[in-house]
Formats: structure tokens, sequence, C-alpha cells
């Protein structure tokens, strides 16, 4: 029986049609899927998640399908933010590992099986502790590999840099290889590109081992992988992709990659940095439910022009296909339907206080700035008017970020830059956009920190006169859904004001003493000295040095 035999409606949808889920708001109880899980997980899952997200309950059933794990295809999945996108591949993973499905090396604890990679240390470390709940009651090993370790767990967590590094040690560990995931894919690749191909050029030159057939362009780290799957231990290499290997051929292992994203990132480039194979593709957003789109990456071929960048630089998000073959798989940028979006006219000088009041009586307030100084000024002015407000920005030190990021004190706000926009799961009910977001895919993760799971959430949108507000709402196809959010003038705190100014003013002149009484946690920031750029300087894990 092959994947098309399913009863998944999902597997078989008819040529060149998206195919359309019927259900798509309503969760469904986890008990749907126990009969796929092993027992011991399911007796795991089902105290954590009585039900299943609506995205999970149309792709667990068909990612935990034995059938389809032998016979894998790639997989490319954007969903909204929130959606349960992370579930999706730590049941199949874990169920695969317990099973030994798949003919791979089940339980073997000696063998890398799954590599799960995250654009940042701060993300992978999210994520490692999501595997937690389930590998460490079932006696799996897993590692987070964000530094210089290379253990021989079972699974393994990790930013692209650690696993450039694991590679430089050597490429026997990926023998047993049959899971690689690629979470928020479009940061990942988009950014990534050209190093993906350096590293697959450098890392072959290193070991000594044949050249790729010149002219290749698709210099990927999943070409990478492939190729060392197929190579034998005395290090000779048969330059060979692994979807192309004989499945009847000794010690197959068969190896799935899949990438998920919460802003569509564009399939031609999915297929180009991270070598899918004929890859399914699925968005799903709330309201519309799941599509797959047919024919994969534009059928056989590789469709239209859908360049990278193109979401950011506007044009309608309605009805833009993915790909010449990808029929229904719109650009995607929407926000969940869980989130209610508000936009709220201010000046220059109103803003700090606009954002204190809209904080008030919020359990979690969470608000974005576009740069380090911005939100180090903010977090000074709010921690001075008494609210609790930290910092979360590339100056603040490793480990005060991670304080940030379990803090859960009552209405707590954390003041950040773009670098808690994707993935974090902060527990925020509401997101202030102190400065307005840049591109469109900023918007939507940046909102996207609120109504996560079954949660709602707000997001308000600071607009100074002739900034382009209409600019967003038309593109993200929902002109009219966000509200209007007023703060008047009456309700400004005059008191606070004249606080603002007295903090701009002394820090105008260097006073640290002042500093030292308002400022930032010790420990939290480098307080010594302002920054001085409006430039960003968050740490995102570049090439994977910059984890410290
Ligand atoms: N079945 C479920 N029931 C209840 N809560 C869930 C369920 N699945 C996931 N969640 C919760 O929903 C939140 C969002 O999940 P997750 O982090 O997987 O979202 P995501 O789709 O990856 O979002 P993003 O694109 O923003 O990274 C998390 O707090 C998670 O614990």
């Amino acid at each position: 029986m092959d994947e098309n035999d399913t009863s998944n409606p999902l597997d078989n949808p008819k040529p060149n049609e998206a195919l359309v889920s019927s259900s798509n708001t309503t969760s469904t109880a986890t008990t749907v899927i126990t009969p796929l899980l092993h027992p011991s997980l399911a007796s795991l899952l089902l105290p954590i998640y009585p039900s299943l997200l609506p995205l999970q309950s149309h792709l667990l059933p068909l990612l935990l399908n034995p059938h389809v794990i032998h016979n894998p295809r790639d997989l490319s999945v954007t969903a909204e933010t929130g959606s349960g996108k992370t579930l999706c591949f730590i049941l199949p993973i874990v169920n695969s590992i317990l099973k030994g499905d798949g003919g791979g090396v089940g339980k073997d604890k000696g063998r890398v099986q799954a590599v799960v990679i995250l654009p940042t240390v701060n993300l992978a470390q999210q994520v490692y502790s999501d595997f937690q709940s389930f590998t460490s009651p079932l006696n799996i090993t897993l590692s987070l590999d964000t530094v210089n370790s290379a253990s021989a767990t079972q699974i393994v967590v990790a930013t692209p840099g650690s696993i450039k590094r694991r590679f430089e040690t050597g490429n026997g560990w990926v023998r047993g290889l049959r899971w690689i995931v690629v979470d928020e894919a479009d940061r990942v690749g988009g950014q990534r590109m050209g190093w993906w191909g350096g590293f697959k050029e450098e890392t072959v030159r290193k070991r000594k081992r044949p050249q790729l057939t010149s002219g290749d362009t698709k210099q990927t780290l999943a070409d990478l992988l492939d190729t060392v799957v197929s190579g034998d231990d005395s290090g000779n290499v048969t330059i060979q992709a692994s979807y192309n290997r004989d499945p009847m051929e000794p010690n197959y292992t068969p190896l799935r990659k899949m990438c998920f994203s919460a802003t569509k990132q564009h399939d031609v480039m999915r297929r180009q940095v991270f070598g899918l194979n004929h890859p399914r593709i699925f968005d799903f957003r709330k309201e519309r439910g799941v599509v797959e789109a047919r024919g994969g990456l534009g059928g056989e071929g590789e469709g239209g022009d859908d360049t990278e960048g193109q979401h950011d630089r506007g044009g309608g998000a309605e009805g833009r296909g993915g790909g010449g073959g990808g029929g229904g798989t719109d650009d995607m940028h929407y926000v969940s339907d869980n989130i209610t979006e508000e936009v709220c006219n201010v000046t220059a000088e109103s803003k700090p206080e606009v954002a204190r009041i809209l904080s008030l009586g919020q359990p979690c307030t969470l608000i974005f700035c576009n740069s380090t100084d911005s939100a180090h000024r903010l977090t000074r002015y709010l921690q001075a008017t008494g609210i609790k407000a930290k910092e979360l920005t590339g100056k603040v030190s490793k480990g005060g970020r991670k304080r940030v990021i379990e803090w859960r004190a009552p209405r707590r706000v954390i003041v950040a830059t773009d670098s808690a926009s994707r993935g974090m799961n902060l527990d925020v009910d509401l997101v202030v956009n102190y400065d307005l977001p840049t591109s469109l895919s900023q918007y939507v993760h940046r909102a996207g920190r609120t109504g996560r799971g079954f949660g709602t959430g707000t997001v308000v949108s600071m607009r100074k006169q002739g900034e382009a507000w209409a600019k967003f709402e038309k593109e993200l196809g929902r002109a009219g859904r966000v509200r209007a959010r007023k703060v008047e003038e009456a309700d400004m705190d005059r008191g606070a004001l004249r606080t603002l100014k007295d903090i701009m003013k002394r820090e105008e002149d260097g006073d640290l003493g002042y500093e030292e009484e308002h400022g930032v946690i010790p420990g939290d920031s480098d307080s010594s000295s302002l920054p001085s750029s409006d430039d960003d300087e968050d740490d995102e894990d570049g090439e994977g040095e910059g984890e410290e």
C-alpha cells in the first residue's frame, strides 16, 4: 500500500486542484490519532493536549501513517502563527523512533535519527524544551546543539551554525538520519542561501570528498546530507540523492525533509535551498482550513517566479499562486482570526505615554520597537512610571534574554525588537507595534506572539501622522477589519510625560547615576553606555557563530 491508498483525503488531491478541508475551525479530540501512536506516547500526549488544533488534526494523521513513513515525500507547510506547527513534527519523530517505523534504526540510541533546525538559539531552546516533555519520560535521547556539542543523540535540535560545526568534525553521524526539519524555514533559508552553498563546498573540500558534478547549482544542505547518506564508512562517497535510491537496497533509510513557516516561504526557494523532493505543500489558515497545492512546487516544473522577498514588497495578498502548479496556495500573510487588530493615531511625543496606557491592566504586553535604542529608552520610561518592564533585544545578554523569556510576573511588559517576533511562546495578551513594522511578514510575526493555540489576543499598531498604515491593511487583504483605537489626550498623565522628558535629558547628558537608578535589571543588558545607533543589532545566530 502506498501513501495514496490511505483514507486521509489530503493524500489524494485531484490534479490541478487545491484541496480544501471542510472542518477548519473546530478542534478534534486527541483520541483520533491515538491508534497511530505508540501507547506510551499516547498516554503522555492526552493529558497535555486533550484536543488537537485544526492544523494538527489534518496533518498528524498523515504524518503518523506508517505507510507514508515508509514512502516519504518531503513536506512544505505554511500555517499561521500559533497554529501548533511544532507538535506536527515532534509527534511523528518521537513516534517513529518508538515504533522503529520506516526501516530506520528505531530505538538505537547511538544514532542521530532526526535533526531539527531553528534560526536562533532562543527558538532552538524553546523547541528543545517542547521535545523534552515527550522524550524525557520515554527515554529517547535528545540534545540541544547550539554550542560546541556533537552528541549522537536520537534527536538533535540545532541552529545552522551548530550543524555546520558537526560536519566539520565528520559526517558519519548522518547515516541513520530519517528526518530533517527546518522550522521558520523562510528565515533560515532566506538569510542563508549563500551560506548553505558555501557550507557544502567547504565541507566537501575539507573532507577531501569527490567534488560534486561541476556546474551543480543546487548546493544545499539537503544535497550534502543526501551525498553523505550515500557514502560508506571508509569515506567513499557515491554522489546520488537519497530519493533516487532503491528502497530495496540494503540499509536503505527513508529520509523525509519538512519545512515549516508562518509566512509563506516561496516554494521555488524551498526547493532550491533545502532540496525538497517533490514535496507536498500545505497552506493553513483558520478561516479557510488546510489547502494542499497539487503538483508540489509548480507541478514537475518550478512554476511561477515566486521570488524571495516578494511578500515584503507588497501587492495583493490574495490569489497570488505559489508556483505554476500551486493551485490555491496564496501568498501567505494572514493574521490569525484569534487576534483583534487595531490602529492608534499618535504623535512622536505621545508615543511612550500611549504605550504605557495601552499596557495598563494587561497581564502581559509585548511592545515592538524598530531599534534597540528605542526599546531601551521606552523600557526606562515605563520602569520610571512604575510599570514592570524588561527589555528583550540584542543588547541584552544571553542569560538576560533567557530570564525575560521565562518571566511570567503578572502585568509585565516586555519591550522587544524583532528578535522576539518569530516563534516565541511568551504568553502575550497584547502586542503593541510602537514603531510600525517595515514589512508585512514582520507585522504577521509580531502580531502572532498573541492569540496562540486556542487563545485570543490583540495587536495595536501606533501610527504617526503620515505613516503608511494603509499599505499593510491592503496587503493583508483585510481592509476594514482593523479597528481604530483611541487614546484621548485627556488620558495622558502629565507627570509621566514630565518623567519622560527628564529621562531623555539625563540620558543625553550621559547621567549614568540616573541610569543605574532607573535602568534595566543588572546583568540583563550592557547598560554601561546607551546604544548609539538605530540599527537593530539583535543576535540571530547569523552564521551560527554569534550564539553566545
Ligand atoms: N493541541 C494543542 N492544544 C492546546 N495548545 C496547543 C496545542 N498545540 C500547541 N499548543 C500551544 O499553542 C502554542 C503555539 O504552538 P506552536 O509554538 O507550535 O505554534 P507555531 O504554529 O509554531 O507558531 P509560530 O509560527 O508563531 O512559531 C504553544 O503555546 C503550544 O503549547
